[in-house]
């Protein structure tokens, strides 16, 4: 694991613990029970690549470790609505609290204001996060390959799959995504095409990755998207799923800048 990875994690984790102390298994019954039933992400994703479109999940979020403060004018649900607006299949929302700024509220109230499928984007360690991200109403987790052991994961996308959520599996290399095939069941396959040592991202990281994956799995391209001009050219190595973050917030008019990173990339 990389070291500010491994950073992120220890934090997290020990929020888990924190968290799991104060916060019952019946309360998370009950509000799980409440919840609006999961949306399919991986579906929504799957019906735009049909229709020959760009399949585009559209992430909130207001800093960055390697950026810091992306967006001081931050509105979760008005920029929900914006990306919907603009055609993004899915939404991402970055809940974690101490590196991005995020927050569960923010998921909730951008899920509230759209029809669209939420990821809850943030670092999972522990299946209990699964069970508190049903609760807070999310449709997908996120499995970040590099992060946690075969087991963990495991636990982690069984508990996704007894809530009837999709779970996003994130590698960076060859190695884990060999991992990935070999010990899950999810076929929502994402590149990270960022290092998270030196925080480049490099797209050359997807066009390498993308020929390994067998028919059937739905490939998505997370970071450093910059423009229509990139998806255009991750479309051409045979990917149509895209996560994207930091680009579109950093536009004044985010519902125009997502349509015009959709318009203009062959979809
Ligand atoms: O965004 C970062 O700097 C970052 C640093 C350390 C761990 C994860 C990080 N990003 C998480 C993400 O996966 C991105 O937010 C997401 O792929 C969107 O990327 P971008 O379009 O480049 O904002």
């Amino acid at each position: 694991m990389t070291d500010k990875l491994a950073e992120i994690c220890a934090t997290t984790a020990a929020e888990v613990a924190r968290r799991k102390a104060v916060v019952s298994d019946a309360d998370l019954a009950i509000r799980i029970a409440a919840a609006s039933p999961p949306r399919g992400f991986r579906a929504a994703l799957d019906g735009k690549i049909a229709a020959g479109q760009a399949a585009l999940i559209a992430e909130i979020k207001k800093a960055s470790p390697s950026k810091g403060v992306i967006r001081a004018d931050f509105d979760p649900p008005t920029h929900a609505r914006a990306y919907a607006a603009g055609g993004a299949a899915c939404l991402s929302v970055l809940t974690d609290g101490p590196y991005f700024q995020g927050d569960d509220a923010y998921l909730v109230a951008a899920r509230a204001a759209v029809s669209l499928p939420c990821l809850r984007k943030d670092f999972m360690v522990d299946p209990w996060q699964v069970t508190e991200a049903r609760a807070l109403g999310a449709d997908a987790i996120l499995i970040i390959v590099a992060a946690l052991d075969d087991a963990t994961m495991v636990a982690i996308e069984a508990e996704a799959e007894a809530h009837g959520m999709d779970v996003l599996v994130e590698v960076h290399n060859e190695d884990e995504l060999a991992r990935a095939l070999a010990t899950l069941n999810s076929r929502l396959i994402g590149v990270n095409n960022r290092d998270l040592k030196r925080f480049v991202t490099d797209l050359a990281i997807s066009e390498r990755l993308a020929p390994l994956v067998a028919p059937g799995t739905t490939l998505v391209c997370e970071s450093g998207i910059a423009g229509p001009q990139d998806i255009a050219r991750m479309r051409a190595a045979g990917i149509h799923a895209f996560l994207v973050g930091e680009h579109l917030m950093r536009h004044e008019d985010v519902e125009a800048a997502t349509c015009a990173l959709l318009a203009d990339s062959g979809s």
